[in-house]
Formats: structure tokens, sequence, C-alpha cells
């Protein structure tokens, strides 16, 4: 497929999506059709009534005349309004579709994506691009449609009425039209750079606003403001050219318009000299040429609304034909529906799509299932990415990963989600209800037991304190910026282990927290890790070695290489081992 075919099948599936239903779009098509057909009929009843009046007709007939250009004028308003109504309405069902199918899409593309793309530019993707959709369909069925109907309704009018103006009037529109057609093609890309420059300052914004902790304790602040100062200008400089262009055109369009209508109003007055119309022709074809600079005025405001909803859609086209690369397997194989789950990697290597840097090598590591390993190593040595690869957030380039005697390539990821739970340090509080936060809006268990759960991790006091009990709202974790009703680091922490809990996996990945919590948080986090990895298979990244105690195996990882693995007691035992040294220099009882 050429580039041009990839664009229009990817645009032509972005419309699709706002395509309405075929009920809806009778009833678009006939008030459109009676919005642009009502006032075509006002220049000829002006038109009697001049005629009328230098006849010398009575007043009773004029005001009859008048009154009846007066309720087509308000017939033609209501039908424009009406039109306008329906179109919006319309307009919004399909974006929501089509939000709907993005959000749905972007959620379900591999995190080598999402590493490439910030939170604010998927936002402006989801969001701003569609809104930008959504206000272009209404002007374009209101404005653009309505407004060529209306042109080809005043041309085919003013031929019958008189050729020579009429024929005047199709090659002045033709012009104008293609003067257009050509000013568009010099403001699309202008429009794409302006859009593209306000997603990367959103992206900037949202990386800043998420990292203001950091941000500020590291007297970072300076640098992230002149980060964001070079977005915004950038972001200025881009809507600045577009805005330039959008002026020059409209002035152009303004000459353009000037002088149709005086030529068309001079040959109006030289064809009621020459005895060939009335007067009252006259006023309706100057009439008529004054009609004409509306549809084309509007046109050209909405050109702006459609290089913006045309980058748009180009933008979310090439969002909905992202393709995830961890490929779906042909023939989806369950993981063991109950039980804890043996785990293996098999000479695993794995270099991240980006980089293509080589982070992992020939790591091979074996769990029977309910046997719990310890992760240790420095910073940077790869543990994060072979948790990564045992939750198939990527396949590994060499070698495999087994998760209950299934590759994880061949498993259906239905089970791998239910079976397989991580829980990181990073934990995600949403704005929503304390069970919606449990369940991550499934539908949620009976009460009791997310009360038993909560219990049991050591949350009870903080439900009992809570005003709305499981009904009440949370909305983001203590110090991290956003407002909330208090979810300190560490109850943070207790609820990831609450919902690990609830979704009770056979292999659970679980990214010790780094930070410092109070020695009793500490203590409850610990048992609950406990708890959680009794009767199933674990992987602990541990940060603490006294963490370690718990584990029945160990992997010391060094560069992306296994470089030491065994049994945790023997590792103990063996003085020479790396292991036993790390423990003996951080002072940690055996
Ligand atoms: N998304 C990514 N894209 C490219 N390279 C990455 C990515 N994530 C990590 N890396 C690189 O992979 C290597 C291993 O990183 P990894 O996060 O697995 O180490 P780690 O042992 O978990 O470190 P830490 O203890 O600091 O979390 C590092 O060199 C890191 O820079």
């Amino acid at each position: 497929m050429t580039p041009a075919t990839d664009r229009v099948t990817t645009r032509r599936s972005v419309l699709l999506h706002l395509r309405p239903g075929r009920r809806s779009a009778l009833a678009l098509a006939v008030s459109v059709a009676a919005a642009t057909a009502l006032p075509l009929l006002a220049p000829p009843i002006t038109a009697r009534f001049v005629d009328d009046a230098i006849a010398g007709a009575g007043t009773r007939h004029l005001a009859l005349i008048a009154l009846g250009y007066l309720a087509l004028a308000v017939a033609g308003q209501v039908a424009r309004m009406f039109t306008g109504w329906l179109a919006s309405r319309l307009a919004w069902d399909g974006t929501n579709r089509l939000r709907e199918t993005l959000a749905e899409h972007a959620l379900g593309l591999d995190m080598a994506y999402h590493g490439r793309h910030t939170p604010g530019e998927m936002i402006e993707r989801v969001d701003g691009d569609v809104v930008a959709v959504a206000e272009f369909v209404v002007a374009f069925l209101l404005d653009v449609v309505a407004g060529v109907l209306l042109l080809a309704g005043v041309t085919v009018i003013v031929f019958t009425v008189d050729p020579r103006i009429g024929g005047f009037l199709l090659v002045y529109c033709v012009l104008i039209g293609f003067g257009m057609a050509r000013a568009q093609r010099l403001a699309v890309p202008s429009a794409a750079r302006g859009r593209a420059a306000g997603a990367a300052l959103f992206g900037d914004l949202e990386e800043r606003l998420a990292g203001m902790e950091d941000i500020r304790a590291n007297g970072a602040g300076e640098h992230a403001v002149h980060r964001l100062y070079q977005a915004s200008s950038a972001w200025y400089w881009a809507n600045y050219r577009s805005g330039r262009i959008g002026v020059g055109l409209l002035a152009g369009t303004w000459v353009a318009f000037a002088a149709g209508t005086a030529i068309a109003l001079g040959l109006a007055a030289w064809a009621q000299r020459s005895g060939a119309i009335t007067v009252g022709t006259a006023v309706l074809l100057f009439q008529y040429t004054l009609m004409v600079r509306a549809p084309f005025e509007r046109l050209i405001d909405q050109l702006r609304q459609y290089q913006a909803a045309l980058a748009g859609i180009t933008r979310i086209g090439g969002l909905l034909a992202e393709r995830r690369t961890l490929p779906a397997p042909a023939v989806p194989r369950p993981l063991p529906d109950t039980g804890p789950l043996g785990l293996s990697l098999d000479g695993v290597g794995f270099a991240y799509p980006d980089d293509g840097e080589q982070v992992l090598s020939h790591v091979t590591i074996s769990l029977a299932p309910g046997e719990t390993l310890g992760l240790v190593g420095r910073t940077g040595s790869g543990k994060t990415s072979i948790a990564r690869l045992v939750l198939r957030l990527y396949d590994p380039t060499e070698g495999a990963v087994r998760v209950g005697g299934v590759d994880l390539r061949d498993a259906d990821p239905v089970s791998v989600r239910r079976r397989i739970c991580a829980v990181t340090q990073d934990v995600q509080i949403f704005a929503a209800g304390v069970r919606d936060n449990l369940t991550l809006f499934r539908p949620p268990p009976d009460d009791r037991l997310l009360r038993a759960v909560l219990e049991d991790v050591g949350l009870g006091d903080w439900l009992a304190a809570l005003p709305d009990g499981l009904d009440t709202v949370l909305g983001g974790v203590a110090g991290s910026g956003v407002s909330g009703s208090g979810v300190s680091a560490g109850e943070a922490q207790l609820l990831a282990f609450a919902r690990a809990f609830l979704a009770d996996p056979g292999l659970v990945v679980m990214d010790e927290a780094s930070s410092r919590l109070d020695p009793a948080t500490e203590r409850r986090i610990e048992q609950s890790v406990d708890r959680l990895l009794t009767g199933r298979t674990g992987v602990l990244i541990a940060h603490r070695l006294s963490s370690l105690s718990r584990v029945d195996k160990i992997a010391v990882i060094d560069g992306g290489r296994v470089v030491e693995y065994g049994r945790r007691e023997d590792l103990v035992a063996d003085p020479g081992s790396r292991f036993a040294r790390m423990l003996s220099m951080a002072g940690v009882s055996r």
C-alpha cells in the first residue's frame, strides 16, 4: 500500500466511527435540505415586493408579501437551529464511540509504545484531536454541506433568471473555490505543526506535574520551567504562523468578494437599463450574489477547523493503525486455572525495542509451583526487566519464559492477566471509591470480603476512619501533589496488597517499596508479603536484604546476567558466595 492510500484507509477507518444510524442520517439530510432551501426562496419574494411596489400595489398586498418574507426567515432560522442541534448530537455520539475505541486501543498497546509517548500526548490524542474532529463534523454539515448546496442552488436560480449573470457567477464561484482549495493545501501542514507543538507542550506539562515532588526536592524547578517555556514558545510560533496564513486567506477573500459584488451589481444594472429584467429582478440578482458571500466566508472560517480536524484524523488514524508488537498467539493456551504456577526462564535474552541494547543475557531460572525467588543486584542490573518479561509486558528476544508450563508467547492473554499479578512500588490510586480502587473497576465482590481483605492487610482502622467507608472517594497519594482523601505511601502499598489478595493469582511479581516507611507500616507490609506469598509462586525484587529471609531461592543479577543462583540456605551457608558476602557487608543476620 502506498502512503497515500494508507492515509486514505486510516482516515476512512476514523470516519466510519462517526457514521450515524440510517434514520438519524435521513433526519439530518432533510433538515440540512430545509435549512438550505428556505433562504433560497427569500429573494423572489423581495423581487415581487419591489416590482409590485413600483407598479403601485396596495399596502395590504405589500404587507402580506412582507409577512410571507418574515415567516420564511423564521422557518429558515428554525431549520438551521434544528440542523445545528442534530448535527452536534450525532457528532458527539460518533466521537464518543471513537474516543472509546481509541482509549481501548491505546490501553491494549505494548509498553514499548507507551514508553515512546507521554501520557499528556495520549490525552491530547484521545481528547483534543477527537474534540477537533467533533467540532469539524458539526461545522462540516452546517457550513460546508449546507454552504455548497446553497451555492449550487443560487447558481442554478441565477442561471434561469439571466444566463449571462449566471455564467459570471459560476466562473466566479469556481475561481474562488479553486483559490481556497490551494490555500487549504498551504494551511493544513502549518495547522498540523501547531497541534503537534500543543501535544508536546501538554505531554511535558503532564510529566512535570507528575514528577513535582522530585523536581522540587532536587531543585530542578528552573530547568522544568525553562523546558515549559521552550515548549510554549514553540506552540506559540506554530500557532502564530498558522494564524497568519488564516488571516491572509480571510483578507484575500474579502477583496475577491467586494470585486465580485461590484461586478454583479454592474451587470444587473446594465441588464435592467437594457430592459432585459425588471428592477425587482435586479434586486433579486444582487441578493443572490450577496448570498454567495456568506457560505464562502463560513467555509474559510471552517478551514481552520477543517485543518485541525484533518490533522487530528490523520493522527487518530495513525494511533489506530499502531499494532501491538507482542503477537497474539494463533492458538491461545490458558494458564492452569487454580493453584500456584511454576515459572521458568530458559536462556532468556532481552533488548528494549527502542534502543536495541542487550539488557539481559542467558538468564536461566526455574521455580516449582509455590516456590519464591528473590532477585538482587545493583541498580540497572536488569531485575525490573526480568519482572516485565514474567508479566509479558515484553517478549524475550532469545529463549523463553514459561509459566505453568506454557510459553507466555502462546498463553491466552486473559488468563495471563488473571493468574499473574504485579505489586509494584509505584501504586496508582484512582480518583474513585475505595471499592473501585480495590477491584480496579471490575464488579465488586461482597462488601464483607472487601472489609475482611482490608482488615487482613492491616487497613481495618484506616477503613473505619474513612467518612463513607467503602464508598469514600480517594484522590491520590499524600505528598504526590494530587489532592485526595489522604492515602499515605504506606497505605497505598497496603491497598496494592489488598488488590493482589482479591485477584488471587497463582504467580506474584513484587517490586519491594524502596521508599522509607515507618517501622509499624513496614511490619504490616512484611506480614502482607508473607501472607501473599503463602501458597503462591513469587518473584520478589528486594531492595532490603532483610526482606529476603522469606524466599526459597536467590538470583544475583549483574549486568543483565545471573551471576549467582541457588537455594537461599545453600548460599547463606557458603561464606564464599556473593550473597553471603552481601549479607555480611549489609550487617544482616542470616
Ligand atoms: N523502557 C526502557 N527502555 C530502554 N531501556 C531500559 C528501559 N527500562 C530499563 N532500561 C535499561 O535496562 C537496564 C536494566 O534496567 P532495569 O530497570 O531492569 O534494572 P533494575 O535492576 O530493575 O534497576 P533498579 O534496581 O534501579 O530498578 C538499564 O540499563 C536500563 O537503563
